[in-house]
């Protein structure tokens, strides 16, 4: 079995052991990085392809006919043409749960750090306003206490199933919109709401769902302006599920607490966005990293090691389209 990995750079892997994975295949390369248009040179006669954030297109899988699988080294499978995969046989399996401890880490901090305005008070202690001050501490702008307020989450999946647990534990209450049957969601601590009710009455929203054509722009300017004018919004799962122009004007006019960010649209975002041009003072935005802790990249090896053992078994684990 041959396998090319595409982008073990993204995976800073120096610290991880690939050996098992590596050991599963006859033949296997990897790439530190794969620029638009190498992917097809790269995969020609392999039958896994190995991708962290490497798009493959109808275009690209209909000239790989000894392709068989695409492992996704990530949960998110935005980056591939899934339709395509299925028409053409193509098995597309991701990996799951791998990284929800160190997302969940991730928004806790993204959610204190807003709500505490942590990014004005660093500001304005650089600009020496505490070392001025007439009193001992300062106030402004005021601090928003997350207990007994509404954290309403975005698709109850294994992030923000967690992500609820922990914000209960502050003292939350939380509600879900989820698109699934409701099995993982039907406790009473995590009630499943619409999306307006989420929006019109959530204290803190934070965007736990994958990026589909259904949740393509879903918070856009109409769901921005359904928000209460104080309330945080967190996105740790894809860029275009919040449409950023919105999102970039409803900050600048001041009708929103705070927006936290670990994800754009374009990665790295090389010509620019939107959201990096916004000057606020409760606005922070991290480089797509929520997953990154070695624990979760090293489950994320393991978890695609157990992939590839039970795919040359016959077993497809972990599958996300419907290969004919
Ligand atoms: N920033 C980062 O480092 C990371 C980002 N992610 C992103 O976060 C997303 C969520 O991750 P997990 O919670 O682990 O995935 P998950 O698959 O366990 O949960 C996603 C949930 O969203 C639900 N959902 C799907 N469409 C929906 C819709 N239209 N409305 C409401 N709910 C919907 C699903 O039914 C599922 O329960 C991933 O798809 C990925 O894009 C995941 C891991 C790391
Ligand atoms: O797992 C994911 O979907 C991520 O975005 C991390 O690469």
């Amino acid at each position: 079995m041959k396998g090319v990995l595409l982008d073990q750079g993204s995976l800073q892997s120096s610290d991880l052991h690939l050996d098992n994975l590596i050991g599963e295949f006859d033949n296997f390369k990897a790439f530190d990085q794969t620029l638009s248009g190498q992917q097809l040179e790269r995969l020609k006669g392999s039958q896994i392809a190995l991708t962290n954030k490497v798009p493959l297109d109808r275009e690209t899988l209909e000239q790989l006919p000894e392709l068989r699988l695409i492992l996704v080294l990530a949960t998110g499978t935005n980056i591939i043409d899934l339709e395509a995969a299925s028409q053409l046989g193509i098995a597309v399996c991701n990996n799951r749960d791998y990284s929800t401890h160190s997302l969940v880490e991730h928004t806790l901090s993204l959610m204190l750090a807003l709500a505490r305005r942590l990014p004005a008070y660093q500001q304005r202690i650089a600009n020496g306003d505490w070392q001025g001050a007439d009193q001992f501490c300062l106030l402004d702008p005021p601090i928003i206490e997350l207990h007994n307020k509404q954290l309403g989450v975005i698709g109850a999946g294994a992030s923000g199933t967690r992500l609820a647990t922990v914000a209960q534990a502050l003292g939350m209450r939380t509600v879900a919109l989820e698109s699934n049957r409701p099995q993982k969601t039907s406790t009473t601590d995590l009630p499943r709401v619409s999306l307006d009710r989420l929006l019109k009455e959530s204290d803190v929203i934070s965007v736990n769902c994958p990026l589909t054509e259904t949740t393509r722009n879903l918070i856009d300017a109409n769901a921005l302006a359904q928000m209460k004018p104080e309330a945080l919004l967190i996105n740790t799962a894809r860029g275009g599920i919040i449409n950023e122009a919105d999102l970039a004007a409803a900050l600048m006019r001041g009708e929103l607490g705070g927006a936290a960010l670990d994800v754009l649209s374009v990665e790295p975002p090389r010509d620019g966005n939107p959201l990096l041009d916004v000057v606020h003072p409760n606005l922070i935005i991290t480089p797509h990293n929520a997953w990154g802790s070695r624990e979760a990249r090293q489950a994320l090896i393991d978890q695609s090691t157990e992939i590839v053992r039970r795919f040359k078994q016959g077993e497809v684990m972990n599958c996300v389209n419907q290969p004919n």
